[in-house]
């Protein structure tokens, strides 16, 4: 029996899974907590790797794939050490560089015709500006910049040269999905020079594997890529299906065949791991937001749970805009939450657990709308990520999206489309492994709760303007 594995480190932690190859059938799983914040050294993804796998998690492995959190910036010297943390892609310091790089480009439609995506803060050319504007000295010290799935690659190739994909190398700001090609001209814009990046991998390309210290040898390293792309490889995607994610990010996308390039700056038009396209729709602001709400009325998330499902649809009328870190879509980066509506009658608990549960789901239902409008046709919503666990959340999306959303049953899309690449790499065919079974969710839908969500936006987008 061939195994293969599957690697999604994500902001908030990194989660293996083996599969084997000819089924897809799980055989074992291990996870492991990244430190909190919004830059870190790249070695806490090792050492959390080394931690997930020790034990013989990647005994009999033969392939290994890694999906990883999207646009951090990790910049390498000369003889490829870390410069410095790495600046994740939601912190928002970049915002201002992200602003100017706009402007000095000639617009955000130009920025959109050449690689697909307007930058924000997140982008890693908007991170490169931000370097080389506050920190000359680490700049001059950089060879060359990787995204975080390129360095666990790298690492598990035993550090020759460096590659990345074509999905994650889209995230960048300076590769255009359409040609396939680095923009070296907004690269050198963004830095002020020329920099390293690593090679783009073709699609399923498999790389050899090398002897590492602390893991067992492992055959063949697929050329990985995002986590949003490879949560595609990893779920059963058809034709009108639009993925929502809730993890420590929200994201809505589609797998497409043509590229996006939205001037509004909404849809990032990023490519997938297949050779095609994966419009995509970014919120800071999702599974966290429910944290976040359980932990201000002081219970745990299944008592949150609990609460929100007990309130009335709308939560008598409280609104909340859930922008707890910033945010990026809208692109209000020094934004903070707000509730609106609060009454002596309508202020309790159970009112305020369903209004954070319903303004998270009102970002990503503007999602939704935004790639629409792009004209990625919306058929089925599928909904993933560890948000999707929460009940609430199941119940109340048909609401607000007006719409039956389907909710695969709970597990690790990302690592497992990862091992799905591997096995692809592997054996140069697409594995045909089952696809998870889904539930389907209906409900009435109640159009209040967005627009009522969408007039408290609108004031606070007037208000920053
Ligand atoms: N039952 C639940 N209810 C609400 N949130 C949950 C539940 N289970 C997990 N989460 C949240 O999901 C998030 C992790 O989701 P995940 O998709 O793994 O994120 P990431 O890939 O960004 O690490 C955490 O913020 C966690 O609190
Ligand atoms: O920035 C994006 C997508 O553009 C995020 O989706 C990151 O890729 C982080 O993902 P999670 O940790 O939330 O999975």
């Amino acid at each position: 029996m061939t195994l293969v594995a599957g690697v999604d480190s994500s902001t908030q932690g990194t989660k293996v899974v083996v599969r084997r190859t000819d089924t897809g059938a799980l055989v074992r799983q291990g996870r492991a907590a990244h430190p909190e914040g919004t830059e870190i050294d790249p070695r806490h993804w090792w050492t959390a790797l080394l931690g997930t796998v020790e034990g013989g998690l990647l005994d009999g492995v033969s392939a290994i794939g890694v999906g990883a959190q999207q646009h951090g910036m990790v910049a390498l010297d000369a003889d490829g050490h870390v410069v410095r943390p790495a600046l994740l892609w939601n912190d928002t310091r970049s915002a201002g560089a992200a602003a100017d790089l706009v402007g000095e480009l000639g617009g955000a439609k130009a920025w959109a015709d050449a690689v697909g995506t307007v930058p924000v803060a997140s982008l890693t050319v908007s991170k490169l500006r931000w370097l080389a504007e506050h920190e000359p000295g680490n700049s001059r010290r950089v060879d060359r910049v990787l995204l975080p799935h390129d360095w666990l690659t790298w690492r598990l190739t035993g550090g020759g040269e460096a590659v990345t994909d074509r999905g994650d190398a889209s995230g960048t700001g300076y590769f255009a999905p359409g040609r396939g090609e680095y923009c070296r001209d907004l690269l050198r814009l963004a830095f002020g020079r020329e920099v390293g990046t690593p090679r783009v991998a073709a699609p399923f390309e498999a790389l050899p594997g090398a002897a590492v210290p602390g893991l067992p040898p492992i055959d063949v390293v697929s050329a990985g890529t995002g986590d949003n792309m490879a949560a595609a490889l990893g779920l059963d995607l058809r034709p009108g299906d639009v993925v929502v994610s809730l993890g420590t990010s929200g994201t809505a996308f589609a797998a497409t065949d043509t590229p996006t390039a939205d001037p509004s700056g909404q849809v990032a038009g990023f490519a997938d791991a297949t050779g095609n396209f994966l419009p995509l729709v970014c919120t800071l602001n999702a599974a966290r937001a429910l944290s976040a709400g359980a932990g201000m009325l002081g219970v745990a998330l299944e008592e949150f749970d609990a609460l929100a499902r007990s309130a009335p649809a709308g939560a008598a009328g409280l609104t909340f805009l859930p922008y707890l870190d910033g945010e990026r879509t809208p692109n209000l980066p020094d934004a903070t939450g707000r509730i609106d509506g609060m009454t002596r009658a309508n202020l309790s608990p159970e009112n305020i657990a369903r209004a954070v549960v319903e303004g998270m789901l009102c970002g990503l239902a503007d999602a939704v709308d935004a790639l629409a409008a792009q004209g990625v046709p919306v058929g089925r919503i599928l909904l993933i990520g560890g948000g999707a666990r929460s009940r609430a959340v199941r119940e109340i999306a048909p609401q607000v999206f007006g719409r039956t959303v389907t909710v695969p049953e709970p597990g690790e899309y990302v690592a497992d489309g990862a091992a799905w690449q591997a096995a692809r790499a592997l054996t140069q065919a697409p594995p045909a492994w089952e696809p998870r079974p889904a539930t389907d969710h209906a409900a009435d839908p109640v159009p209040e709760v967005r627009e009522r969500y969408a007039a408290a936006r609108e004031a606070m987008r007037s208000a920053s303007a």
